[in-house]
């Protein structure tokens, strides 16, 4: 049972007891309780199963997985499951959502579930000539690539399109061809690599050519999420905060420099929900970092701009190739417990949501820098890791962290002196 009708708008999820956050999340998302016990386990993925997700396995590695409140996506209310090692990410993400719920949270869209696969053909003299050989194949080319997944086929995805062009490089020109194929709720790489391997002999018979790599492109730019939102600009505390961030971001879309750290800590939201779903982070890391740099110079991944009405408004646009099926999305308990929470019915929809997470990641990030600065609520958090790697323990841990950041030096060797100081009394 899903009760969606429950508000995602939770202040103080943060002060609960994990217990009591956890069964928070049951009630709002309807979990079962298997799912609940699965989320409440910390070790929680069996020997046998890691043994067989991956080679050579000696152990696994666990990471927090948060759940972010305040998220209105599409008018629908969702708790969001983040996977991530690093502090402040989530709070960030609950902070910037809060500042826009009331005023219609996120609104998202996709361009379809379009992945492309590259087949390279070099060694041929005439590469115009070729490539309007291989065009003329279209109909056997589709076919081709259907057959390979006839599962994929009945479930309404399958041969799209098929592009082909002459690209320059330094051993001369080559013909590669792009298999577009919907991918529907996989995000597709096995469904679309089997296709370009099967095709290649084909189109060297077409071409008389040699046919050398045949897999798909992380620039996945068919596969697009696209979220907006609208902060009022009393909600954000006004209208010098609200151009500050504008010239945060004018920073991040003039320079490099700025734009890869603008656009990782976009992704310390997207990349968090993708590995809470078991979807592929270095596809997805891949692909945003290529659009980013696709009009030949990198640059931000989100547009920010100023409204009619003085509001802030903020457009994230990137390559969202994930699934609910395939990779180890099926197959890892936990995952399935985050999708549950999630209740996505689609690879979409997914797409949708991480999308609306890395806007808003982006929102709390940039308005912490032109304002007070990243340290004061990044640091106050990390504070805690600082001080359990000083060797503080239960009670401890809070006490102190307070103490660092009451004293602005959140640092290992004062963290040493205030930890002995505790326990000197
Ligand atoms: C950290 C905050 C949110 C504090 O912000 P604040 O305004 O001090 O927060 P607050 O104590 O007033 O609380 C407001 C709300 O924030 C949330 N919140 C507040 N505390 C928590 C918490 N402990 N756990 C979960 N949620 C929390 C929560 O929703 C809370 O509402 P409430 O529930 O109390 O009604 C803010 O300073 C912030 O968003 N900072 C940015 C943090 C960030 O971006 N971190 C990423 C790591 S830095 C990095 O890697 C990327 C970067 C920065 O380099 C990217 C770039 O350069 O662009
Ligand atoms: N460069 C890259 O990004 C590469 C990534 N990978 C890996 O490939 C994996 C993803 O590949 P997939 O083809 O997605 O996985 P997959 O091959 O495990 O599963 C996809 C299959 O699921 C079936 N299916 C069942 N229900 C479906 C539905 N509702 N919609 C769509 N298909 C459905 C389809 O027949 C499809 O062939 C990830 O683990 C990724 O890490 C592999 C090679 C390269």
């Amino acid at each position: 049972m899903s009760l969606s009708n429950l508000t995602s708008r939770i202040s103080g999820f943060h002060r609960m007891t994990m217990e009591e956050r956890l069964a928070a999340v049951a009630a709002f998302a309807g979990l079962d309780d298997a799912a609940v016990a699965q989320l409440g386990r910390s070790g929680n993925i069996d020997a046998h199963l890691a043994d067989h997700m991956i080679e050579n396995t000696v152990s696994t590695i666990a990471i927090p997985v948060g759940v972010a409140t305040n998220m209105k996506v599409d008018g629908r209310d969702v708790l969001v499951p983040m996977a991530t090692e690093e502090s402040s990410v989530v709070a960030a993400v609950c902070n910037s959502a809060r500042q826009c719920y009331d005023s219609g949270g996120f609104v998202t869209s996709v361009s379809g579930n379009l992945m492309i696969a590259q087949v390279q053909l070099v060694g041929v003299p005439d590469p115009g000539h070729a490539r309007i050989r291989i065009l003329e194949h279209r109909e056997e080319i589709a076919a081709i690539c259907d057959g390979c997944d006839p599962m994929l086929v009945k479930l309404g995805g399958g041969f799209r399109d098929v592009e082909v062009r002459v690209v320059p490089s330094q051993g001369g020109p080559m013909v590669v061809t792009h298999l577009i194929i919907d991918t529907r709720d996989a995000m597709g790489a096995n469904t679309v690599n089997t296709m370009a391997e099967t095709l290649a002999p084909s189109i060297e018979q077409w071409t008389g050519g040699k046919v050398f790599l045949r897999i798909l492109s992380n620039l996945a730019d068919r596969r697009l999420a696209r979220a907006r939102a609208v902060w009022p600009v009393e909600a954000i505390g006004g209208a010098a905060v609200r151009d500050g961030m504008i010239a945060a971001y004018q920073f991040a879309e003039a320079d490099p420099y700025r734009a890869a750290t603008h656009n990782k800590g976009i992704m310390n939201g997207v990349s968090a929900v993708v590995l809470a779903t078991g979807n592929d982070t270095r596809a997805v890391e891949a692909g945003a970092h290529a659009y980013a740099a696709r009009h030949g110079r990198y640059t931000s991944l989100t547009t920010w701009e100023v409204t009619a009405d003085g509001s802030l408004a903020g457009m994230l646009e990137m390559p969202m190739p994930v699934g609910l099926v395939g990779g180890a999305t099926r197959i890892h308990p936990t995952v399935q417990a985050c999708l549950k929470i999630l209740g996505v019915k689609t690879a979409a929809e997914l797409a949708r949501i991480m999308a609306a997470v890395g806007l808003a990641q982006n929102f709390g990030a940039i308005k912490a820098l032109a304002t007070v600065g990243i340290q004061q609520g990044h640091m106050a958090l990390h504070a805690h890791n600082v001080a359990i790697a000083a060797g503080a323990t239960g009670a401890e841990v809070e006490k102190l962290a307070a103490l660092l950041v009451a004293r602005r030096q959140v640092r290992p060797d004062v963290a040493a002196e205030e930890l002995a100081k505790l326990r000197a009394g």
